[in-house]
This record gives structure tokens, sequence and C-alpha cells, in this order.
């Protein structure tokens, strides 16, 4: 099935909030991660370009995303994606992707899902040893390889839109935590990064609590003081989340830790794609990386691992830009069909914080 055909029986019902509620989802995790891909029922979505349907949903289909991602049939942490017609040529699918408190703009444990999901669904035809396909995100086309052994789909790698340094060493005043500074790239979305040592914290013994707290500190300071700018879009110019590292910038053949806490304070279980793509760049910048040594990052949250490292040189507008190869796995664990009562109190989803 072509992915333009798949986004249109998606969201051929033209239905309203109060209107029958059946969606289906296909679960998956990448590196403990939750991908609930979208494969039905959801409301028919406006807009040309895949920003417009971004805003379009956002402004209009909210509530879709709150009875998908908020208890009780979802989680704080849920991740979705929401397949939709691409208007790019190159593109095999477009998506939307959500979360605990809006849509962001790129995601790469999402895309490393969502290239196993659209061969395992022939929306591409597989190939081996590998197929590839083009994933249009809000933030723009992701390359996508999906290794194709004997009738299976297994590792995932995917090269984002470039990824910039946008600040190094920016200093900000963090309540609670003292002035810290804190380095700000773009893989596909915004996000600080700074040292666990910067905010009194051990990553690898610290509660991911006290992480989350750090980490949603610092994101307030820096929406506070830095204004953020995007070459392509204003619609993606805004801090995501903050992730905390190791500090263990330089080579090794080892993994370097990171906890990235993003949207309204959510800890990604997975190393995260677009931030790993975000930190190769500072990494890259700094001459702490190349092409011919892949990185490993694992997740501070549960120790999953994926790998980085920068493949070519470009410019995004004013900025040096680097594209960067992350791969990872994705696992399948459930189907499941969402429905609600008209007379549930809770029917469109809560959060207890
Ligand atoms: O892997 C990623 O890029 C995403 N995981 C959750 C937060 C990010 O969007």
């Amino acid at each position: 099935m072509a992915g333009s055909e798949l986004a249109a029986t998606l969201s051929d019902s033209n239905m309203s909030e109060s209107a029958p509620f059946v969606i289906k989802t296909v679960e998956m995790h990448t590196g403990g991660e939750p991908l609930r891909i979208i494969t039905g029922g959801y409301p028919k979505i406006e807009g040309k370009t895949i920003l417009e349907k971004r805003a379009y949903v956002r402004d209009h289909l909210d509530v879709f995303r709150q009875r998908l991602m908020w208890e009780p049939r979802g989680h704080f942490d849920m991740y979705g994606a929401l397949l939709v017609e691409p208007d790019e040529e190159s593109a095999d699918i477009g998506v939307l992707f959500m979360h605990n408190e809006g849509y962001s703009t790129m995601c790469g444990h999402a895309c490393i899902g969502l290239g196993r999901y659209a061969v395992d669904k022939g929306i591409v035809p597989a190939k081996s040893p590998q197929t590839e396909l083009v994933i249009q995100c809000p933030t723009g086309p992701v390359k996508v390889w999906v290794d194709y052994q004997d009738g299976k789909s297994g590792r995932v790698r995917f090269h984002s839109v470039p990824a910039f340094v946008f600040a190094l060493d920016q200093e900000v005043d963090v309540p609670n935590y003292g002035r810290v500074k804190v380095d700000i790239a773009y893989g596909g979305a915004f996000y600080a990064f700074l040292p666990d040592s910067s905010l009194g914290l051990d990553l690898r013994t610290a509660p991911a609590e006290a992480v989350k707290t750090a980490a949603t500190a610092v994101t307030e300071a820096v929406k506070k003081a830095v204004p953020l700018r995007h070459p392509g879009h204003p619609d993606l110019a805004f801090l995501y989340g903050t992730i905390v590292t190791d500090g263990r910038d330089e080579y090794a053949p080892t993994p370097t830790v990171n906890t990235c806490v993003f949207g309204d304070a959510a800890v990604d279980r997975s190393p995260t794609g677009s931030g790993v793509t975000a930190r190769v760049a500072i990494q890259h910048r700094r001459g702490q990386i190349d092409p011919t040594r892949e990185r490993q990052f694992a997740s501070g949250a549960t120790g999953s691992v994926m790998t980085g490292r920068p493949v070519r040189e470009t410019k995004w507008g004013e900025f040096d830009a680097v594209i960067v190869e992350v791969s990872g796995n994705s696992y399948y664990i459930g189907t499941a069909e969402f429905t609600v009562e008209s007379d549930d109190p809770l029917k469109n989803g809560f959060l207890v914080k």
C-alpha cells in the first residue's frame, strides 16, 4: 500500500469529539521508549504542508492526543506517531509525533520503529539486505534504512535533516542549581546539553526523578534566557528539552550515557535519536568524533543503546551543519483498539503529576 493511500484510510472518517471513537494502534518500543503508531480511526487532518497538518491537529484535534497519550489509555511518558499524507515528492510516508504536552518536530526512536513498520506492512516494498525509505517529519525528510533478511526486518539506521550547533558554553542561571554552561544544538529539535556534574548529579546513580527535576529547571531557564531561531520555519524554533550527559564526549569505545527530558518533563527511555543527532553535531564541532568512529550512546533510564556518527558536513541557512547517522532497534509489543464511552467523566484523559 502506498504511503498516501494508507494515510487516507487512516483519516477518512470526519469525526468530531462527540462521535464514536475507535482508534487502532500498533504498539512498539525502541530502546524502551514507547511508540504508539495510530493505524486507523483518526479524524480527517487538514493542511497542505506537514507543518500545517501539525498546526491543525494541535489547534483542532488535541483531544485525540490527550485520549491516546494520557491515562488511562496512555501514561505520563507515552509517545505516539500519526501517519499523514506526505507533501514531499520523495517521501514514502509522513508522520506527526505526539507526547504528553504536544507535537514534536522530529523523533529518532519513532523513525526507527516506523522504518520497520513501513516495511512489515508493505507500505514500501521490502528489499534484502536493506530497504530504504523516506519519512517526512515536521522538521523535514528523514532517510531510513531497514535491515531486511529472510523475511524479517531488523536494525534501522537513519539520516535526519542537517544537525547544527546553535550555542556552545552558553551560561544560564538555573534556580536551585546555580549558574551552569549549556550547549544548544538542533537534531530535528532543539536541545540543551550539559554534564551531570554541573547539576551535582551522577547519571549512574541518580534517581530518574532527580534528573527529571534538574533537567526541567534547565529547560525553563534556557527558554527564558535564550531566544532560538531556526533557518527553515519559526514553528521549529523552540526548545524541546534538556539532555543531561555523563560528560564523556571525547571518543571512547564504550557507551556514553545521556538522559533526555522533553515535552512536559517526559523522560525518554531510549538514548533519544534526535538528541544523539544533536549531540554528535556538538562533538563534531569540538573535534571529538569523526566519520570513522561510530559512537555508542546509552540511555540513562534503561541502558539501551543507539549508535551515532557524523557522515558529512553541510549547511542549513547560516549554520554550519552535519548529517548524522543514528542506528537502533525497535520491537513490536502488541496492538490495541481504544474506545470511549460518552458518559465516562475521564474520557478525555488525565495526567497525575
Ligand atoms: O528519539 C527521539 O528522538 C525521541 N524520543 C522521545 C523524545 C524524542 O522525540
